[in-house]
């Protein structure tokens, strides 16, 4: 610790409050606060005090907190400066703090300082960004779980679980001539085959997460004039998008954000795929076919007047986005609102957009999809770069699996099971890099 920098920023928003504070972290903070108080406050104990200018003239009376190293946020000596919340106020004591020694903070740099001193894992400090950001109640109460530990001990658990693996694999690389136990190769298959299932079920977990924080994609495509304008409009309680009954209106791609249950949603609506000679419209339907490619769900819209009863979405679309085939405007055919199971065992959802009739079981088919349907107690929020080192742990617990069936030397067990470590690691930080630290840091808010 000693060497580094101190750092200083305001760590309430900006604007007018009626309390603002003025955080500074480091080595100096004990001469600042001399400089600046008069006097050191007692360890975590608020003091009533003056904040001095360098004319000893009064910025400000506020509270001041004292943390010393290492019981503080950041496990450095903390200094909190509470004063009233006014812009200028905060500028002039944040001045007057950095021309006492420190340098403004960048964003995030306080939680970092966290993480480097052992008060935070990552997953903690990802938590924190998460909570002040979430716009839905189910999101934050997912980012406290994340907050206090949940996804950071399962992590945890499966990381001592795969060393005592390694350590059974690299014994008997080190000593290959002693009479290691003959039961060991089955063991180690048995312990590998439980690390892969806990790892699914994490991953399961974590992907329900990861969907709650960032939302789910939806886009509505389908032929021209099949409703997906009015839909949106439905979904999203809006006028957001244009309607008239002449085929190829929407070009442009729209979207809306509409929460179901917490569940944050993007929908878009894009043009009615179809063959144009209109340049404008073949650029609609180029960039539907783009966002297309990018969902988490695609709602294929028909027009049930149009279609005769199972009618199969084209075969055109990728593969790998999930379908849901939804029959629009009812109220001018006889169909009954709500699921329809098909022929082939999959669903369709029959629906209004005009007299909302099936919009409800459409709500539901949506927070279905993002696997909210279940009670989901154990959830926290988890993000892409967790679920990225999932799948890449559990790609190399697959290869030494297999490594293991095949007999093959124990070097290459031992091998990707230390890709497998080093990949798991990279969820808490037990693992990192300094690049993967500035991608996670910079992403704070300035003082946080
Ligand atoms: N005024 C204020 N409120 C705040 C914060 C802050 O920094 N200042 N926080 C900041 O984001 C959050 C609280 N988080 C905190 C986490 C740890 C410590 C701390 O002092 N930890 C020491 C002592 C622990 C103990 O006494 O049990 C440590 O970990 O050693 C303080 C705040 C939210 N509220
Ligand atoms: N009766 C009835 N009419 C509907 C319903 N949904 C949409 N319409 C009408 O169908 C016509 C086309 O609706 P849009 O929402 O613009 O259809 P679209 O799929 O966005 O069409 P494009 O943008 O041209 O691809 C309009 O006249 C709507 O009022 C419905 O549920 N019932
Ligand atoms: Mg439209």
């Amino acid at each position: 610790m000693s060497g580094r920098e101190t750092i200083a920023a305001v760590a309430t928003p900006p604007g007018v409050g009626a309390v603002g504070i003025v955080r500074v972290s480091g080595p100096a903070v004990p001469d600042i606060a001399l400089h600046l108080l008069g006097r050191l406050p007692a360890p975590r104990q608020a003091l009533l005090a003056d904040f001095r200018a360098d004319d000893a003239e009064s910025i400000d009376q506020g509270l001041a907190l004292y943390f010393p190293a290492p019981h503080s946020f950041t496990g450095e000596h903390v200094l909190e400066l509470q004063g009233h919340g006014g812009p200028v106020v905060l500028d002039r004591l944040l001045a007057r703090v950095l021309a006492l020694g420190a340098r403004a903070a960048r964003p995030g740099e306080f939680s970092e300082r966290a993480f480097l001193e052992g008060k935070l894992d990552l997953t903690r400090a990802e938590a924190i960004a998460d909570l002040i950001a979430s716009g839905t109640e189910q999101q934050a109460r997912l980012a406290a779980r994340s907050l206090s530990g949940a996804l950071a001990r399962q992590v945890d658990e499966l990381l001592e679980a795969l060393t005592r693996v390694r350590v059974l694999v690299e014994a008997s690389l080190d000593f290959p001539d002693e009479d290691l136990d003959p039961d060991l190769p089955s063991g180690i298959a048995a312990d590998l085959g439980r690390l892969r299932t806990d790892l699914d079920t994490l991953l399961i977990t974590a992907q329900r997460g990861e969907r709650l924080r960032d939302g789910l994609m939806v886009v509505l495509a389908g032929a021209p004039n099949a409703g997906k304008s009015s839909l949106l409009n439905a979904l999203a309680e809006t006028d957001r998008a244009i309607v008239t009954p002449v085929p190829g209106t929407t070009r442009d791609l729209l979207h809306a954000d509409v929460q179901i249950d917490g569940l944050p949603l993007r929908v878009f609506d894009t043009a009615g795929l179809r063959l144009s000679p209109d340049p404008v419209e073949q650029e609609g339907v180029r960039r539907a076919r783009e966002q297309i490619d990018r969902a988490d769900l695609v709602l294929w819209i028909v027009d049930d007047a149009d279609q005769a009863g199972d009618a199969a979405p084209p075969t055109d679309l990728p593969p790998q986005v999930p379908l849901l085939t939804i029959h629009n405007k009812i109220d001018l055919t006889a169909r009954a609102p709500g699921e329809h199971p098909r022929a082939d065992g999959t669903m369709q959802l029959a629906c209004s957009a005009t007299t909302g009739a099936g919009l409800d079981s459409l709500r539901r088919a949506l927070t279905r999809h993002a696997g909210l349907g279940t009670d989901a107690g154990g959830d926290f929020s988890a993000r892409r770069r967790h679920l990225d080192a999932l799948r890449r742990t559990r790609e190399h617990l697959a290869a030494a699996a297999q490594a293991q069936a095949d007999a093959a030397p124990p070097e290459l067990l031992a091998e990707d099971l230390r890709l497998a470590q080093d990949s798991l690691g990279e969820i808490t930080g037990a693992v990192s890099s300094d690049d993967l630290l500035g991608r996670i840091f910079s992403e704070f808010c300035i003082g946080k």
